[in-house]
């Protein structure tokens, strides 16, 4: 459907997307995930044709885009500036894009009609912009962009403006009507969670350039790099020399899955992996600080050396406040990262 092959923007001397080669498959709905300034609205708006590339190629369906207009891409745009038109009611909103094709009114009635239905805003057509919520406004943007049924719908933080718990919602609505339509989507989001609950597959991104792009599972599992690790919220990352199922860290020795990479590496620890010892038996750690989490309780430990520890407790078995405790860890939460650390300081 979508391919990026060596895609480059520059500004100036930078090239803020980097050779980027990116495959998306009819039907697949990826993710695209970074930090800020690393290239994601750039990407989408090379795709979209709002800017062109340096280098480089976009194809969809196989033909090379350049010179394309936007409007004649057949791909949907949900951006976070593309606000809806308030002068216009929810059916107007809806029905733009078909008016300017030229559909016939009956058509465009029908075609709002039946969108409102999906989006969950049945009977809506005549109500006013301004009448509506943050999570209806975004809906009835959603139903603007799918009612041309577009070949690629892209999305650039389609929630990011709403509170917490209604995205949540909305992007398990979003997921199930993506798979009922059968549409194809490329969307942008700096939110891990909104990705990976969205995404068939997430690609992340860092300064340019893809970091890793994988399955959500795959991605979580195993990041590909400090970076990637970093980037999901996971903090024990440290240097680790590796022989066999055993690392050698700062940390003392670590169990890693039979199988990892060898030699000098770099160790991620989740922190669940992190469990409680007898005392004496394993690394001593004093408790810097505890917090709540619902089902569990987050718990920065202060090794002897290196850097703090994170380790999740099960509520109940949580270690007082400035408590010394011994702690072990769990091969399986362990994962050895493919990539070579950096040499230097
Ligand atoms: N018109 C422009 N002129 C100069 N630099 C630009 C321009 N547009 C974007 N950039 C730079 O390109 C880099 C990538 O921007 P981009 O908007 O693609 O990042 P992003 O990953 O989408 O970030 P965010 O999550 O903050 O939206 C940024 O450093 C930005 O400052």
């Amino acid at each position: 459907m979508l391919t990026l092959d060596g895609a480059t923007v520059r500004y100036g001397a930078r090239a803020v997307l980097d050779g980027v080669d990116l495959v998306v498959a009819e039907h697949e709905i990826v993710c695209v995930l970074g930090p800020s300034g690393s290239g994601k609205s750039t990407l989408l708006r090379a795709v979209a044709g709002l800017r062109d590339l340096d280098a480089g190629r976009v194809l969809l369906g196989g033909a090379d885009q350049a010179g394309v207009p936007t409007h004649r891409r057949g791909v949907g745009l949900m951006f976070q500036d593309h606000q809806l038109f308030p002068q216009r009611d929810v059916a107007g909103n809806v029905e733009f894009g078909l008016r300017m094709r030229g559909v016939d009114r009956a058509e465009r009635e029908g075609r709002a009609a039946e969108l409102l239905d999906l989006v969950g805003l049945p009977g809506a057509q005549r109500r006013a912009v301004a009448s509506l919520s943050g999570g209806e406004q975004q809906r009835v943007a959603l139903a603007r962009a799918l009612a041309p049924r577009p070949r690629l719908l892209m999305l650039d933080e389609p929630l990011g403006q709403l509170d917490r718990g209604l995205r949540e919602r909305l992007v398990v609505e979003l997921r199930h009507l993506f798979g009922r339509l059968g549409t194809t989507v490329l969307a942008v989001t700096h939110d891990q969670g909104e990705a990976f609950a969205l995404a068939d597959r997430v690609v992340v991104m860092r300064e340019g350039r893809i970091a890793q792009s994988g399955t959500p599972v795959e991605v979580w599992q195993r990041p590909a790099s400090a970076f990637v690790a970093r980037f999901l919220g996971f903090d024990n990352v440290v240097p680790a020399a590796v022989s066999g199922t055993e690392a050698s860290t700062v940390w003392g020795r670590v169990p890693v899955p039979a199988g990892s990479p060898q030699g000098d590496r770099t160790l991620l620890v989740r922190p669940a992996g992190v469990r409680l010892t007898a005392p004496g038996t394993g690394l001593t750690c004093r408790v810097a600080a505890r917090t709540f989490r619902g089902l569990h309780v987050s718990v920065t430990l202060t090794p002897p050396a290196g850097p703090p520890l994170e380790a999740t407790f099960p509520l109940g078995d949580v270690p007082a406040e400035d408590a010394e405790i011994s702690v072990a860890f769990r091969a399986e939460d362990v994962v050895v990262l493919d990539e070579e650390p950096r040499t230097g300081p």
